[in-house]
Order: structure tokens, then C-alpha cells, then sequence
């Protein structure tokens, strides 16, 4: 049995991996692109671990007392678990070496593919922004434990004078997380093979425990989400067994089962009466647990300080969480709610935050001295931290106060929102009208809104960012690329073309930085997946249109070809999903701000010309709630928010509508209530399944499921492209389906956007004479 060792009072559940100045992803793209070698990268990956342990203990995480966790990845930690147990898909067998593990380069390849073989699936980590690789497990995977830099890492750390606590991702949430495999019999699900691996965990934690470790930190936020598709009994019943199992190994390090994203609900009970040392509750979402039987004998660690959002917060509140809790428990510790991946660095490295504005912020590096002044709290009493108590109250006082918090003219106007402002006409009646005006072909071709983003583009904004660009010279760049993306779609033969969104640095942020409300930082870089990255701005008061954003864009891009252009803009929950909230009123009554200024902006390009409007919600079924429980409440002001947007316009108007991700499950129902005229989804990684749900589901409105996934460089051929079209044709009417890529064009070259654009155009019309001559257009 493990030896008792004492969990440390202050720790954090994970820290950014990416590096404050994203040298991690600079690392990486480049052994991708061939300029430095495997061991280069491996070389800034240590200094970079390195570099997080300083600074960890500088912020006063303790160094040898298992405070700082060992949570670094090369890409992504799911797909480190899947290495570590073994699972690799049998498409990536070849890159297995003679000891039994894969190098960087075929780690890599599973999460990007390698041409012949499509990379492992990405979605949605729980409710947030980051996405991870989806294992595939069938009844026939094969478990071993087949890598040791989890062992490695901790030993690297050792050597440097650090006790750490290695991080994995638990048993249960992996499989959870993890997919049948094609083969798979219908109703297998991957956690039936949990007994199957658990003896590799067991393997990890003997390796762990013989190389020094005193605590490792199994995440298993599984067992707070009711949405991963299998019954609650069943993940109750895994997570047993999972710390029953692991818990009685006569050699183990301390066990401390974090559960992130939620509260544990009917979970709780089972981790207290598991032998398992110390439990993890995200008391930031959830809310402090009743006493429960067997947690008297346990460490709680009482994550009070939000790991999912930027805000300095009510630090005597969470004091007091924290110290509440002490009754419950034979120890009890504080730490964040969740990992610090979602966050930024370090609000001391935001040269251009108003300095009132940063007062009121905690990024990362500031976490982790709120965890610790708590820690000492909970140590030597309230009264030794009665000073970073009350600077926090002050701020918080500040923030509530300031000029912009709260708008008198926005709060008038969302007081007086009535029902008719959030519908339009009856569908039959816009589709005569759109028809009438639009004049468009059957099947109309278009694409999601991006063109590729060269680096011709990003460095003028760079340049222009710094001052060396005036205004109009960087509007003149841009006017340059709108007009050569135009020129390109109507070579093509497009239908319905896109202005390609230059401009934009990424689609939520380019809107913060034109709306009043929000703040946006210069280094404020958090992982989206793998070496991706995006900066969240900051929405911090109340939202309203200065001025209008996109309409000078839009316009010039019509001017310069007869056929339509569809304005573009990101819909309200995405900019929510996609920003740092506000936390002091409900996330509805920031979504109807939002909703009314993109409303004023889809008139304003309704009345200068533009004919279609394209309103992305990408993020929909990311802010969906992990409890059942919530999730009526949010489809309802999600689905307002977006038809608030929308509503304003006249019959003719067509407004389109983009969603990400093809598991909807439970927003086809969503879809539906949105009412946009046409919905594009990502379809083509899941061979049009998704079109079949809606079909089946009785969807009448415009559809346009992705016809070619754009996540790698591959160019789809015109058959595959014409049978993806009639898959989608055996289930939906022809007079509903658009063609299009799946979405995120400006992440790919020109070179392989051009030759599958055109391969989509000349499919369509294969597919246009073939059913043309059967329905007779
Ligand atoms: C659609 N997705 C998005 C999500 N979230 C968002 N906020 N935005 C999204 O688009 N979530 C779900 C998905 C996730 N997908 C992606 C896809 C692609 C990226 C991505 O490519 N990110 C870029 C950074 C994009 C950006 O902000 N660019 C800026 C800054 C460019 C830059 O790095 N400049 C250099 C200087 C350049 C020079 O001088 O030459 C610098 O600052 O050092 C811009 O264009 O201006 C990435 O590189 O990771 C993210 C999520
Ligand atoms: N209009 C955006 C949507 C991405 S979700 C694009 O095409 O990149
Ligand atoms: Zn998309």
C-alpha cells in the first residue's frame, strides 16, 4: 500500500504548455517543416518545462512537496494518454518502433495525418475552447504500456531539484472521450474495456512510484459531464471500479482524482468511499458539497480560483469556500478549478491593458498567487492574508463601479426588447421572396467565408499593429487580397461568393477589437489545439457598435463582381464562447448586447446592398451545458440570442448560418429553432452522417453540409466530392442542398484550396445534370 505523504495546501491543476511567447508552437511548426531536427525540439521542450518549474516555485508553489504538476504535451494530452497505453490506431502501426513506441514524428502524424492516412478525429474538450485527438478503441485495441515520458519528465524534473506531480488524463475519461472504431459491433462503447486497460494505469503508477513520485493527479472529468453519451450508472459504476482497482495497488504513488468543468453530483459519493487519497472539486461551477460519507479520511482540494476565466474575483469568497470545507474533510487544500491551459500567462506581459482594466484581472502567473495567499490562509488563519483579502475586495469594488460596466442606452434598449424582435417571416414566405431576388442555380456553390491567411497578410497587420503600415496602405493590402480572393471565386465558377475575411486576425477577436465593451490583449496566447492559438479578448462591459465594422469590406468585395457576396460576421454566442465573460450578470443579457449590435450591423449591410448574411455559430454546441439539467435554459437564450441577430431583416434577406463539429446530437433541435434560410455544417469527416440526422429530423431550410475536410492539405477528387453530393441527395430534397467545404479556409495554402475548390465546382455540375435530368430543372 502507498505510504501517506501530505498533499501540498496550495497547488494548480495544469499550466499553460504553449510558452509565454509561443515558443512550444514555434518549436513544433518547425520540425514540421523540416528546419530543425527531433532532438532540437525535444531540447526547447525541456527548457521550456524548465522554464515552468522557476517560475512556478518563484510564484511560491513549493518545489519538493508534489505542488507543481507535470502537465506539459507536445500537442495534446489525450493523445499522450493514447501513446501511453498503446492505442494506436492500426493505420499508424507502421510507425511503432522496435521498443514499442512511437517517435515525435509518428506522434505528430497521428494528430495530423500523413496523406494517405487521415489524422485521429479533434472536437471539443468538455465546454471550452480546446480541443483533443479522439482515441479509437475497439473490442480488439490492444493495451500495453508503451511510452515512458510521463516517467521521463518526472525524472527530468527530479534531476533539477523538483518533486513534481505527474498529470493524466484517468481511465474512465478516456475511454470516455475515446470512440468505437468502424468495426466495432453496434453497441460496444469503449469504456466496456476498461478492465482491459486499467492494469496499464497500474503499470504507469508502479513506474511512477518506483522513480520517486509522491502524488500523481489522475483527471477524470468525465465524471462531471452528462453529455458523452453514456448512461450515468455506467460512468459511476467505471469510476468504481477505475479507483478500487487503482487504489488497492500494493505500489503507488498518492492518488489525487481531479474532477474539472462541474460539479460531481452523485459522483462525489463514489469517489469518497474509494481508496484514493485526495479529490479535486471545481467549486467555480459547482457548489460546496454537503458532508459525505467517507471523505472525513480524505484531502479535499477545493478549486475556488476559476481556471477558466480571467477575472481577479472575490478572493475572501473563495477563502471562504475553501475553509468551509474543513469540516468535511481530514485536509483540505486549494487549488484551481481547472487546468491553467485555458488561460494566459501573465496580465504583467499586457503592455496596452488600461491599467484600472488589469487590476481587476488574473491571468495564470496571478492565479497561482491567489492559490498560494490561500494556502497561507488556510495555514496560519485568515488574519495573515487580511491584506491580499482586502486588495482584491477593492478591485472587485472598483470593477463594479467603473464608467462602461454599465451602459444606460444598451440597458434601455435590451429592457425593451419584444417578442416580434426576435422572429422573421414564415420560411415559405422568404424562400419565394429570396428565390425571386437571389436567382441563384440549384445546388448553389459557396465557401464558409475564409480564404487562406498568407503570411503576406498576418505580417501586414503585424506591421501595422507596430506603426510601420499607415491605416491606408494596410486597407489598400487588404482591398488587394478581397480583390484578388473575388477574382479567384469567379474564375472558379462559385455562386455565392466571400470577401475571404483578410482582415480578421481570427473571427471573434477582429469583433472585440470593434466593439465597445471589450479589451484585447497582445500576448494573452491560449492553445485551441495542438500548436494553434488564439487570444481571447476580454469582454468586460457593456457591448455596443461604435461604428460599422465589416460593411466597408463587404461592399467593396460586391463592387467588384456581379454575382452576390454573402456578408460575414460571428454570431453572438461564438463571440461569447470564444472571449473571457464577464461574470457579474447572466451570460443571456451579455448575449442580447451582443446580438443587438450585430443586428444593427446586418441592417447596415442589408441597406448598403448586401444581399446574403452569414452569421457563424460555431461554438454553439460548445457553450451547451454539461448537465442535462441546464441545457433547455441555454438552447433557449443561445437560440434568442442568435435570432435577436438575425430577425431585423427583410424576407429577401437570406441569412446563412455555419456550425462546426458534426456530432449535434442534442442541436439538431437547436438548428431547427435557429430558422436561418441555410445551415453549413462540417459533414465531410463524418460522411454526411450529419445530413441524415437532419433529414430524418424533418429539417425543411437550406443545408450545406461540408463537402471535403480542409484539416490537411489533402485535395478531394471530383468523385469523391460527387459521392459525398449524393449521399447527401438520398436523404435531403435537391432543392435544399448547398456545396461547400467544410469550414477554416484560411488555415490551408492557396495551392490546395484552388484545386479543390475547382473539383467542387466541377462535381456540382456532374451532380446538377445527373439529378437535373431526373427532376427535370
Ligand atoms: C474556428 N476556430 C476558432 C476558435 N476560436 C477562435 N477564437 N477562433 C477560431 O477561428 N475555436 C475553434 C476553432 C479553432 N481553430 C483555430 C484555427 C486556427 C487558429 C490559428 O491559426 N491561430 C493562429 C493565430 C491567429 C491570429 O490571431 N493571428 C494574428 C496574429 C498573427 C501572428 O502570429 N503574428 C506574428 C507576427 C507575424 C509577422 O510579423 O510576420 C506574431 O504576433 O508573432 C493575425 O493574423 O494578425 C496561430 O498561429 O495559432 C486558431 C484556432
Ligand atoms: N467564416 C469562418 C468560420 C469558421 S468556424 C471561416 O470560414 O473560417
Ligand atoms: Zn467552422
Amino acid at each position: 500500500m502507498t505510504t501517506e505523504h501530505a498533499f501540498p495546501t496550495g497547488t494548480i491543476l495544469g499550466y499553460p504548455r504553449i510558452g509565454r511567447r509561443r515558443e512550444l508552437k514555434k518549436a513544433v511548426e518547425a520540425f514540421w517543416a523540416g528546419t530543425t531536427t527531433a532532438d532540437e525540439l525535444e531540447a526547447t521542450a525541456a527548457n521550456l518545462r524548465a522554464d515552468i518549474r522557476s517560475r512556478l516555485a518563484g510564484l511560491g508553489l513549493g518545489r519538493t512537496d508534489s505542488a507543481i504538476p507535470e502537465s506539459f504535451s507536445f500537442y495534446d494530452q489525450v493523445l499522450d494518454t493514447l501513446c501511453l497505453v498503446g492505442a494506436v490506431p492500426p493505420r499508424f502501426h507502421h510507425l511503432i518502433g522496435e521498443d514499442g513506441s512511437l517517435d515525435l514524428a509518428g506522434y505528430f502524424t497521428l494528430a495530423r495525418g500523413d496523406g494517405e492516412n487521415s489524422p485521429l478525429e479533434m472536437t471539443k474538450w468538455f465546454d471550452t475552447n480546446y480541443h483533443y485527438m479522439v482515441p479509437e478503441i475497439g473490442p480488439d485495441t490492444v493495451f500495453s504500456l508503451a511510452g515512458d515520458r510521463i516517467v521521463r519528465e518526472f525524472e527530468e524534473a527530479a534531476a533539477a531539484g523538483f518533486l513534481t506531480r505527474p498529470v493524466l488524463v484517468g481511465p474512465v475519461t478516456f475511454l470516455l472521450l475515446s470512440k468505437p472504431t468502424d468495426s466495432a459491433p453496434a453497441g460496444f462503447s469503449p469504456l466496456d474495456r476498461l478492465n482491459d486497460l486499467l492494469p496499464i494505469y497500474a503499470g504507469v503508477l508502479r513506474r511512477l512510484a518506483d522513480a520517486g513520485a509522491e502524488w500523481v493527479q489522475l483527471d477524470e472529468p468525465g465524471a462531471v459531464s452528462e453529455s458523452l453519451g453514456v448512461p450515468r450508472s455506467q460512468v459511476l459504476g467505471a469510476l468504481s471500479r477505475a479507483t478500487e482497482t487503482l487504489g488497492r495497488l500494493a505500489v503507488r504513488p498518492s492518488l489525487f482524482v481531479a474532477a474539472p468543468y462541474g460539479s460531481l453530483d452523485d459522483a462525489l459519493p463514489v469517489l469518497a468511499a474509494a481508496p484514493i487519497e485526495a479529490i479535486g472539486l471545481d467549486l467555480v461551477r459547482g457548489s460546496r458539497p454537503e458532508a459525505t460519507a467517507g471523505l472525513a479520511q480524505k484531502t479535499l482540494v477545493a478549486g475556488v480560483i476559476d481556471g477558466h476565466n480571467v477575472w481577479r474575483g472575490d478572493l475572501a469568497a473563495a477563502f471562504a469556500t475553501a475553509a468551509g470545507l474543513s469540516g468535511h474533510a481530514a485536509h483540505v487544500a486549494v487549488s484551481t478549478s481547472t487546468s491553467l491551459l485555458h488561460v494566459p500567462h501573465d496580465v504583467t506581459d499586457e503592455p496596452e491593458l488600461a491599467a484600472e482594466l488589469a487590476d481587476w484581472l488574473a491571468f495564470a502567473d496571478q492565479k497561482i498567487g491567489q492559490v498560494v495567499t490561500l494556502a497561507r490562509g488556510l495555514t496560519e488563519g485568515s488574519d495573515a492574508i487580511q491584506h491580499e483579502l482586502a486588495a482584491a475586495r477593492t478591485a472587485l469594488a472598483a470593477r463594479t463601479a467603473a464608467p462602461g460596466v454599465a451602459d444606460p442606452a444598451v440597458r434601455a434598449r435590451t429592457a425593451a426588447l419584444a417578442p416580434a424582435d426576435f422572429n422573421r417571416s414564415a420560411y415559405p414566405v422568404r424562400v419565394a421572396a429570396q428565390d425571386a431576388a437571389l436567382g441563384l442555380p440549384e445546388l448553389p456553390t459557396t465557401t464558409i467565408g475564409s480564404f487562406p491567411q498568407t503570411a503576406d497578410i498576418r505580417r501586414a497587420r503585424a506591421q501595422h499593429h507596430r506603426g510601420e503600415l499607415s491605416a491606408v496602405d494596410y486597407q489598400e493590402r487588404m482591398r488587394a487580397e478581397i480583390k484578388r480572393v473575388i477574382d479567384l471565386q469567379e474564375q472558379l465558377g462559385l455562386d455565392v461568393l466571400v470577401h475571404g475575411e483578410p482582415e480578421r486576425n481570427d473571427m471573434v477577436q477582429y469583433f472585440a477589437e470593434n466593439l465597445d465593451g471589450f479589451a484585447t490583449t497582445v500576448n494573452g496566447w491560449v492553445q485551441s489545439y495542438g500548436s494553434r492559438c488564439t487570444r481571447p479578448s476580454i469582454l468586460w462591459g457593456d457591448v455596443s457598435r461604435p461604428a460599422p465594422i465589416t460593411v466597408g469590406w463587404s461592399t467593396y468585395a460586391q463592387s467588384l463582381t456581379k454575382k452576390p457576396v454573402k456578408g460575414m460576421l460571428t454570431g453572438p454566442v461564438t463571440i461569447l464562447a470564444w472571449s473571457f465573460v464577464r461574470d457579474d450578470q447572466p451570460l443571456s443579457d451579455t448575449a442580447r448586447q451582443v446580438a443587438l449590435a450585430l443586428r444593427d450591423e446586418i441592417a447596415d449591410l442589408e441597406t448598403a446592398g448586401i444581399t446574403l448574411v452569414q452569421v457563424d455559430e460555431p461554438a454553439l454546441r460548445e457553450l451547451l451545458p454539461l448537465k442535462k439539467r441546464d441545457q433547455e435554459a441555454y438552447l433557449e437564450w443561445s437560440v434568442g440570442a442568435f435570432k435577436l441577430a438575425t430577425a431585423g431583416v427583410a424576407d429577401a434577406t437570406q441569412i446563412h448560418t455555419h456550425l462546426c463539429y458534426s456530432e449535434f446530437g442534442v442541436v439538431i433541435d437547436a438548428i431547427r429553432n435557429l430558422d436561418a434560410d441555410v445551415t453549413s455544417i462540417e459533414a465531410a469527416r463524418s460522411r454526411m452522417e450529419v445530413v441524415a440526422d437532419l433529414g430524418a429530423s424533418g429539417f425543411s431550410h437550406g443545408i450545406g453540409p461540408g463537402v471535403y475536410d480542409i484539416h490537411s492539405p489533402r485535395v478531394p477528387d471530383t468523385d469523391e466530392v460527387v459521392g459525398l453530393l449524393e449521399r447527401a441527395l438520398a436523404t435531403i430534397p435537391a432543392r435544399q442542398l448547398w456545396v461547400n467545404p467544410d469550414c477554416g479556409l484560411k488555415t490551408r495554402g492557396y495551392d490546395e484550396t484552388i484545386a479543390s475548390l475547382a473539383n467542387i465546382v466541377e462535381a456540382t455540375q456532374l451532380v446538377r445534370a445527373r439529378v437535373g435530368a431526373s427532376v427535370g430543372w
